[in-house]
């Protein structure tokens, strides 16, 4: 199939376009580069510098013969979205209508969506399965749950069918080391666990440690980013044979403390690095864990990669081979 994949120059958009191409698809790259780098997209592949949200979409969509969006294009940090919701409204629900709507008039007919464990907010059981109730406690959660909408009226009134995926936390690097996660600033645990390995920074410090968890930090499921990857696929293949709209979730149904990530860093890396002990961050749940029973029943998806000491060593692979990411900073 040929596949636009917005944000395809990110970090799962990457992993995902270099999945797409194993399974026999041609993908095209639409991104803005406002956080991604073109040394993400493989030699070869059609790479178009635009905005999602781009007045010419509808004509691209014809000229390139698409037929199907994976849609990775938002900004997607918890923190910032509660200090700046305007650039999240703004790029994240304005600029993914702009490309529904350009989808609806140039006749895609299908759409993988990433959309988040955020939808959920504090949840009242674990393993979370995809009825549980949807109160997100960010704006960036928010805003992924109201595209989430449009997709369900655009599918139910227009006829454009769609996965939505939920992923829980996403980590680790393709296996050949290649590619992985570039991003400035770094919010998430394993980078920033990595680059206190490498000495890039002084130490990692554990968000809050009275949690009412077995150690009083938090716990994720955290899943291989290839994993994700091959989930896209299968959704992509799913609705192109005629599949009817469905909500996913992705994770490995496994949870793992803060903790116990940065004892098994310090296993798979052979570095003492330092720890401190902070504050809670706003806004964290204490325990997220998938249930992703309904997608391996459905789709036949299986995580392969997403054993925690794999998920570490393939980030380590990334981090040491590129200490300074893509290397395409100002
Ligand atoms: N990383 C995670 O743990 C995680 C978890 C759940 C969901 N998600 C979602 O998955 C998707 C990909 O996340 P990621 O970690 O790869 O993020 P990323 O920032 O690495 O990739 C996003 C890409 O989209 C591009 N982009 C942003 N706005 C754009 C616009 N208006 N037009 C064109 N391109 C634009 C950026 O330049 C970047 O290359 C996001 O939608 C995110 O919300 C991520
Ligand atoms: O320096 C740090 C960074 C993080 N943490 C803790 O590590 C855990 C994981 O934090 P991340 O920032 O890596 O990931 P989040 O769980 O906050 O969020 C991620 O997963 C969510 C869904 O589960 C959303 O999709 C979101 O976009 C994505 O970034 C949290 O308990 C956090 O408090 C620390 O202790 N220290």
């Amino acid at each position: 199939m040929k596949l636009l994949v917005t944000g395809g120059a990110g970090y799962i958009g990457s992993h995902t376009v270099k999945a797409l191409l194993a399974a026999g698809h041609e993908p095209v790259v639409l991104d803005n580069l406002s956080r991604g780098h073109v040394a993400a997209v493989p030699a070869g592949v059609t790479f178009i510098n635009k905005d999602i949200a781009d007045p010419n979409l509808a004509e691209l969509l014809r000229e390139e013969q698409i037929e199907g969006i994976m849609h990775f294009a938002a900004h997607s940090q918890v923190g910032e979205s509660m200090v700046n919701p305007a650039i999240y409204y703004e790029n994240n629900v304005v600029g993914s209508f702009r490309l529904i709507e350009a989808a609806r008039q140039a006749g895609v007919r299908y759409f993988v969506f990433s959309s988040t464990a955020a939808v959920y907010g504090e949840p009242d059981e674990v393993p979370i399965k995809e009825t549980a109730d949807l109160h997100p406690t960010n704006v960036y959660g928010r805003t992924k749950l109201m595209i989430e909408h449009m997709l369900r009226d655009y599918s139910s009134i227009y006829g454009m069918r769609y996965v939505a995926l939920r992923y829980f936390n996403a980590a680790g690097a393709d296996h050949s080391g290649c590619i992985g996660e570039d991003h400035t600033p770094e919010t998430h645990l394993i980078p920033l666990v990595l680059q206190a390995a490498q000495g890039k920074r002084e130490s990692i410090t554990v968000f809050g440690t009275d949690y009412p968890t077995a150690d009083g930090t938090c716990i994720r499921d955290y899943i291989h980013v290839s994993d994700l990857a091959s989930a896209h696929v299968l959704a992509m293949e799913y609705l192109c044979d005629g599949g009817e709209s469905q909500v996913f979730n992705l994770g490995t149904g496994n949870g793992f403390s803060v903790k116990e990530i940065i004892d098994a860093a310090k296993k798979v890396t052979g570095i003492d690095f330092n720890v401190t002990i902070g504050e809670r961050r706003a806004g964290d749940p204490a325990k997220l864990i998938a249930s992703s029973d309904k997608i391996k029943d459905m789709l036949g998806w299986k995580p392969v990669a997403s054993e925690v000491e794999q998920v570490l060593a393939d980030a380590w692979r990334w981090h040491e081979a590129h200490p300074n990411g893509y290397d395409d900073k100002d």
